[in-house]
């Protein structure tokens, strides 16, 4: 059995993991984590009454019971998701980690903390294979097409933007395109913000609204043509399958990946 701990489980996603992990007949939840949690074992939650699972609040409680743990599952806060992942493998804990907003530096970081330790892990912004597909397919589009646009739509309770997912695009595109600006060299912004944020040149717009879960467009334009491709996660199961290929299969592993795909 692969004993998980999910940081973050009386969130969206770490409600949806939680179910999860108690579902699948390969894993053990060893414990669940928040410092603002208001209870000390999950059966204390109306969901959960019959499961006999601590809830950690610091680290120090985990560390004193690693070895309960094989995974540590992250659906936190992009403020909170350095020191998790930090935390879980410098005690050997593999991270598993959905969490957004991880800047480039604290990747690198980590992955040398990773190697370091020996312990496997993976950072994904996204876990839905649509979106993981939709990353390929536009990274391919940019060897042909390297004038795009990026637009992500999002439920309005999102803290960060623009999303991970779409960051990700971004930077698996410009591995492809040379960096350049679109549109006019001389327009203005008559309003700011007008024209998005800007990634080497790409434009990256988030919407957030009631009624969205997660859902990404990408633009392509080109001469007297356009291409668009667009994924949508209509309800978060979407990402569970992921998530569950991520915790089984993260054991294998000595070092910290980014993306989905690499476990595909
Ligand atoms: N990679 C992927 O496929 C996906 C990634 N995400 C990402 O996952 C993250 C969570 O999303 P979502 O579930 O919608 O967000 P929610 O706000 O619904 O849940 C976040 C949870 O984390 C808790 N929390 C805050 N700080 C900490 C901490 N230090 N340690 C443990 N728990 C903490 C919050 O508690 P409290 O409310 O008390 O602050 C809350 O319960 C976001 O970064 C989002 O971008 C989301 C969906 C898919
Ligand atoms: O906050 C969300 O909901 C999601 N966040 C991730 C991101 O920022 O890309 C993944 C997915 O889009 C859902």
């Amino acid at each position: 059995m692969i004993k998980v701990l999910v940081a973050g489980f009386d969130g969206s996603m770490g409600n949806k993991t939680t179910n999860m992990v108690i579902e699948n007949d390969k894993f053990e939840l060893a414990g669940v984590f928040s410092p603002f949690a208001g209870k000390d074992n999950l059966r204390e939650y109306t969901e959960f009454q019959d499961q006999n699972v601590p809830v950690y609040k610091t680290y120090e409680e985990v560390a004193a019971q690693k070895n309960d743990f094989d995974v540590w599952v992250d659906f936190t806060v992009p403020s909170a998701v350095y020191q998790n992942v930090k935390f879980a493998i410098e005690n050997k804990i593999s991270p598993v980690v959905g969490t957004t907003g991880l800047t480039d530096e604290q990747l690198v970081e980590l992955k040398a903390l990773a190697k370091e330790n020996e312990v496997g892990g993976l950072i994904a912004p996204n876990f839905g294979i649509s979106a993981v597909l939709l990353m390929q397919f536009a990274k391919k589009a940019a060897e042909f097409m390297p004038d795009v646009e990026i637009i992500e739509l999002h439920h309005d309770n999102k803290l960060d933007a623009p999303s991970g997912t779409a960051v990700q695009t971004a930077k698996m595109i410009s591995e492809v395109r040379t960096a350049h600006h679109q549109g006019n060299p001389n327009e203005k912004e008559t309003m700011l913000g007008a024209r998005g944020a800007d990634f080497e040149g790409m434009k990256i717009h988030s919407v957030r609204l009631p009624g969205y879960v997660a859902h990404e467009q990408v633009i392509f334009g080109s001469l007297g043509e356009s291409l668009t491709i667009r994924q949508d996660s209509f309800d978060r199961s979407s990402f569970m399958t992921g998530v569950a290929l991520a915790v089984e299969k993260i054991g294998n592993y000595n070092e910290l990946l980014v993306g989905l795909e690499n476990l595909l």
